[in-house]
Formats: C-alpha cells, structure tokens, sequence
C-alpha cells in the first residue's frame, strides 16, 4: 500500500500472530510505519490493538510473525529496540504519592542521559503542577505526565495505548497538540484508539483492526476516499411498514442498521435520496425521527467492511 515515505520505515510487522486459549486474538497482523508519522490502530474494543502494540514494543513475545524497529530485530535485539522507544504507561500505573517533578526525574534516573526537567515541564504544561502529587491532577494532566515520562530519554519512537480515553474535548484536543508537536520533532507515534475523530484527525495513517485482523489500511482520507459512497442518512423509522425498502433511493449504496434500530444509508447522492425519502416515508406511514445528514467518516468504513458500527462492534 502506498504511503508516506515507506522506503525510510521505522516499524516493519510481518504476520504477526497472537494465541490465547486457542483463539487467535492477534491474526496475521503485517504493516510498516514509516519515520515521523502517526500511524493509529483504530478498532473497537477487544480488536487486538494492544495486544500488537505490545508485541511490536517487545512486551509480549509472538507466537509467530516478525517485529522490526529502527532496523533491529524485535526479539532477538531488544535491549536496542528498547534504547529506541518510549512507551506510555496507563496513568493509573503511577505512583500516586510523588510529585510530577519526582516521578520524572525517577524515570528519568532509569537512563543515562536524560532531557532536562524544565524543559519537559513546559513542553507538558506541567510548570504550575510540579510540586503537585499525582493523585491531585485531572486526568488530562495525568495523561500529560505519562507522556512526559514516555519522553524523558529522547526517544525516537513513541507509544501511546488509548491515550485520551476518558478525556474530556477539550483535555483530549490539549492532548492531540502535544502528540502532533512530538511528530514534528521528528518522532514516530504509534498509537491505538476506539475513537474515530481521533484517528481521522490526528494520524496520518491508519490501521483498522477488527477481530485480530488488520480489515484496511491508508491515509483517514484514503480510507474514506475508497468508499463507494460519501455521505450518511441516518434516521430511526417510527411504525416501519416492513415491506419498506431503502435500496432504490437515488444513490443510496448500502442500507445498514443498529442495534438501537436506526437506518443508515450510505449514498452517494444526498440531495437524491432525501427527496426520495420524505415521499416515501409519507406513502408508507412513517416517521423519520432524529433525521440527520453528514459527511461519511471512517465510522462508515468500519461499518462497510464489517456490518458493525465501531461503537457496537
Ligand atoms: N493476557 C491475556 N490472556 C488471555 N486473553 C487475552 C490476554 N490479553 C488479551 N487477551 C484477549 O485478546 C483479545 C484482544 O485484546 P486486546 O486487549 O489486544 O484488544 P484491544 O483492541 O486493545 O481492546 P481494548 O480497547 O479493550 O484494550 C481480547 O479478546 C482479550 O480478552
């Protein structure tokens, strides 16, 4: 698949295959990220993303498959692998009663050079906190510090698993500048999330994973460019006539539904299939509660590859 530099590749997988109790949670995963961008794993819970996140940072060991990171074998040569990459920690593994500035300089003391602490706690903004113990910051904060943690060496390449779950907006936004800021340093992000908006507008590439498979794989936009439609209605029928069909609208592609028994029509003719619709539902004795239109996401392609939506599946 094309992308963004491939000949200057950071991360290299090939087949990788994780086993637990006879299922193969992790299913013939091969992909490359390349030097200096975010590359997301975006899936739904239980897809296998962290799982492939920790086999590729050397944390847990394949059943088969290859893990290459800046050019040194994953397994064979991991104390290399390991002098390369910084791994975000989940927040609530640090310890709640140092401060920020103690525990930086803690992780800090783990290596033999490290970046100086002011400076890291600007580029957090982590100044004001760092007399602050852990258990007194917000989760936004937390998430910051364990980032900060992740970086203290300088490393080349970052991992950041689910790393704004739980966030509100606008801590998770203050996140997303921080990550963006740490690619244009020149580093490598390798990230996983269940949210959408995040992979498609953080990551340059993106990964979807589903049931331990990787199912696509391109730029967000890409990956929605490759759909057959580009918008969504997207309704929930009241005293539906069960001989309702949705397929002959004007542009309509795909009909899918949810579980909460909403209708989702993929088209590729907005304006066509609403002016198909409203009659239709008039002639069959329905309504179109909380009728709504948007442009197709990668939600949508989720859903077109697998039937489910990323929030269901
Ligand atoms: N140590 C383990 N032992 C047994 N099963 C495991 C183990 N780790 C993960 N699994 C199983 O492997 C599957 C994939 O889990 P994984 O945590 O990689 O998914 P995920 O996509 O990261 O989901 P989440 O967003 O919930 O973390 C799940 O069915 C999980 O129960």
């Amino acid at each position: 698949m094309a992308g963004p530099g491939l000949e200057d590749k950071m991360i290299d997988v090939h087949n990788l295959v994780k086993i637990y109790g006879g299922e193969r949670v992790v299913d013939g995963v091969s992909f490359r990220v390349a030097k200096g961008e975010i590359f997301g794993l975006l899936g739904p819970n239980g897809a296998g993303k962290t799982t492939t996140m920790e086999m590729v940072e050397g944390l847990r060991i394949p059943d088969g498959g290859e893990v290459c990171v800046g050019g040194y074998d994953g397994i064979r040569e991991r104390n290399r692998v390991k002098g390369l990459i910084g791994i975000q920690l989940q927040s609530t593994a640090l310890f709640d009663h140092l401060t920020v500035e103690e525990i930086i300089l803690l992780y800090g003391s783990f290596y033999r050079d490290m970046r100086s602490l002011s400076e890291l706690l600007t580029s957090f903004a982590l100044e004001e906190k760092r007399k602050t113990l852990v258990k007194h910051l917000s989760g936004g904060q937390r998430q910051r510090l364990a980032i900060a943690i992740a970086v203290v060496h300088d490393p080349k390449v970052i991992f950041l698993d689910e790393p704004t779950t739980g966030l509100d907006p606008k801590a998770r936004r203050s996140l997303w500048e921080i990550i963006l800021r740490l690619r244009n340093e020149g580093r490598t992000v390798f990230l996983s999330t269940h949210y959408m908006e995040e992979a498609e507008q953080l990551c340059d590439r993106v990964a979807i994973m589903d049931a331990g498979r990787v199912i696509a794989l391109d730029t967000p936009a890409g990956l929605i460019r490759g759909l057959a439609s580009d918008s969504v209605v997207e309704f929930v029928p009241g005293q539906e006539d069960v001989s309702v069909t949705y397929q002959n609208l004007a542009g309509v592609k795909e009909v899918k539904r949810g579980e909460d028994g909403a209708v989702m029509l993929l088209t590729d003719d907005l304006q066509g299939t609403l002016r198909g619709l409203i009659p239709l539902a008039d002639e069959k004795g329905f309504t179109l509660s909380g009728l709504r239109t948007r442009t197709s996401t990668l939600e949508d392609v989720f859903l077109t590859r697998t039937g489910k939506r990323l929030t269901e599946a």
